[in-house]
């Protein structure tokens, strides 16, 4: 299932947040949003839900509009895992995992073994009990990973995953988005994940996308230095893999 936006802008007051940009986000792939703070990563992904609304420009998935489409069916398709994991109710892990269901009016399977299975993907099942509340920000994105397991969509949206997440939280995370065959859109910090695991990149700067394509083609270090003002250098290790590293 392939996310598409078309030309989208938004303006808040008299500012221009987005300026005609256009993504896609294909099947099995991982595509991945790089940018500046406040160059409009988590804007254009909220247009996605209607958590922001955008002034002009088109947003698909597939061939459907998804401005046609309920929140409920969308929900069907697309998991979101937003920035804050702060939540304002005293929840228990397996509620808001169990929260993953709601799009979903049927399932055979008993949706305690679906709640147990996502804890056990991520292997945090000693969470399963605890209030949400309790929990570090690292250990509540995993919650909000596994409830996405739970929602069983298609495709995932995720706006910086990896944030909080020790090293050993943040390959496990990528690992899981490289191997489960989804649509993984995601917004990402971290240059060097990103050259690891993402297929895709678009890289953007003051609501627009500067550059797009693969790894290769977009992390130069000319481009890096054009959108982050950072020097450094892009280097290759004895198995081919590319990293980059920032000059003094
Ligand atoms: N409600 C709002 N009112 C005014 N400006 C806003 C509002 N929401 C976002 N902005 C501005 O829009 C721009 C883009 O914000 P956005 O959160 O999309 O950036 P980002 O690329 O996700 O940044 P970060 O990497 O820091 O998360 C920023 O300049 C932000 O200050």
């Amino acid at each position: 299932m392939s996310i598409q936006f078309r030309d989208i802008e938004v303006k808040i007051g008299n500012k221009d947040i987005l300026k005609k940009v256009s993504l896609k986000a294909e099947d099995n792939k991982i595509t991945g949003i790089i940018g500046p703070n406040g160059s409009g990563k988590s804007t254009l992904i909220k247009t996605f839900f209607s958590l922001l609304p955008h002034h002009h420009g088109e947003i698909f998935l597939d061939d459907h509009n998804v401005k046609a489409m309920s929140s409920k069916e969308i929900a069907r398709n697309v998991a979101y895992i937003g920035q804050d994991s702060n939540s304002m109710f005293d929840f228990t892990v397996e509620e808001i995992i169990k929260m993953g269901r709601f799009p979903h009016d049927s399932t055979t399977r008993n949706i305690k073994d679906i709640v147990y299975d996502a804890l056990d993907t991520l292997k945090i099942n000693e969470f399963a009990k605890r209030s949400i509340r309790t929990l570090s920000g690292g250990e509540r994105k995993l919650v909000y990973l596994a409830r996405s397991i739970a929602q069983n969509t298609d495709s995932i949206i995720l706006d910086e995953p990896t944030n909080h997440l020790d090293i050993k939280h943040q390959y496990m995370i990528m690992n899981y988005l490289k191997s489960c065959n989804k649509t993984i859109l995601v917004v990402i910090h971290d240059i060097n994940l990103a050259l690891r695991f993402c297929d895709k990149i678009y890289m953007m700067k003051e609501g627009t996308v500067y550059q797009s394509g693969s790894v290769h083609e977009v992390f130069t270090e000319q481009n890096i230095k054009s959108v982050f003002e950072v020097d450094g250098v892009i280097n290759r290790d004895s198995k081919n893999n590319i990293f980059f590293t920032v000059e003094k």
